[in-house]
């Protein structure tokens, strides 16, 4: 009997992917009506890969480029982009973002502190719509396959965030995690392009996406109105553009498309409305 009992719970256990692993041993009784269920790990995906390709180039095309990594004729490109850039925006990257935001997705979003008391940071959509479908955050951090150890920078880390897979992001800005993102993007690059930004680990991420680290839990109040989809970037994204990706393997020798997790609207979302994703999701 204990066995069938023990059973039972393995296959409840395995059918969980949980995306934050403190908050399914706290918070999962808590949270039973809200949990996310799909019917196979495959059928995950809300939108599209190509469509997810499509809303990041729209946006990634009108970000102002980073001079550091940049020279010949990669540097006469970047001169005239940044030179319209800033007729648009009038210097300031950040306000460049969020304007290249609105531009290109029709909406922007930002972190602020939470409308949930004792949640800490949230995000928040500050301007314009966001309809059904869309691409709203990236969720940024180094990425880590299954068999990687993670040990050290995953202690006390509530930003390291599982893939149905077993892949894991950490989108930790602080301490170690920062640290390795930081020296894994600086090894990553191709002749004078940077494959990753990690402007993500300051208060002005130079790609406004990339804050999907702080949105927060929903709850049986506050539905989701956001869930995460698995996106691996693919080999005809424009080498030019990846330096715009928040994301880095940890190690070198990763034989696989870079790993991105986007968070697709679930529904039409107005300006002054907090973000809620799902941190549990069954897959049947
Ligand atoms: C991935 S972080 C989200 C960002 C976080 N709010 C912050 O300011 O750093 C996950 C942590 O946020 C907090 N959190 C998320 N959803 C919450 C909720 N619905 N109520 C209270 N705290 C929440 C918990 O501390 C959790 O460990």
């Amino acid at each position: 009997m204990f066995r069938t009992a023990l059973t039972r719970f393995q296959n409840k256990w395995r059918s969980y992917r949980h995306r934050f692993v403190p908050w399914v041993v706290l918070n999962l009784s808590k949270n039973e009506k809200t949990l996310r269920q799909v019917k196979k790990s495959s059928k995950d995906k809300l939108v599209p890969d190509e469509e997810v390709s499509q809303r990041l180039l729209e946006l990634f095309r009108l970000l102002p480029s980073s001079q550091r990594a940049l020279h010949g004729a990669a540097q006469t490109h970047f001169l005239r982009q940044v030179t319209s850039t800033e007729d648009r925006c009038g210097g300031g990257n950040a306000v460049c973002g969020q304007d290249a935001m609105v531009q290109s997705l029709g909406f922007c979003i930002d972190r602020k502190p939470s409308s949930l008391p004792s949640a800490g940071t949230g995000v928040f959509v500050t301007r314009g719509f966001v309809p059904k479908g869309a691409t709203v955050a990236m969720y940024p951090g180094t990425v880590y396959q299954a068999y990687e150890p993670i040990l050290l920078q995953s202690i006390r880390n509530p930003f390291v965030f599982r893939c149905i897979d077993g892949v894991l992001l950490d989108g930790n800005d602080k301490g170690i995690s920062k640290m390795v993102f930081r020296s894994c993007s600086g090894r990553d690059r191709i002749g004078p392009y940077m494959m990753s930004d990690t402007s993500w680990l300051t208060d002005s991420p130079r790609n406004p996406l990339a804050v999907g680290q702080y949105v927060n839990n929903c709850s049986n109040e506050w539905p989701a109105n956001v869930c995460y989809q698995e996106y691996d970037v693919p080999d005809q994204f424009p080498i030019e553009l990846r330096q715009y990706l928040p994301n880095v393997n940890y190690s070198p020798d990763t034989h696989r498309p870079l790993r991105c997790v986007v968070l697709v609207s679930l529904r039409d979302i107005t300006a002054g409305e907090e973000l809620f994703s799902n941190y549990f999701t069954i897959v049947h």
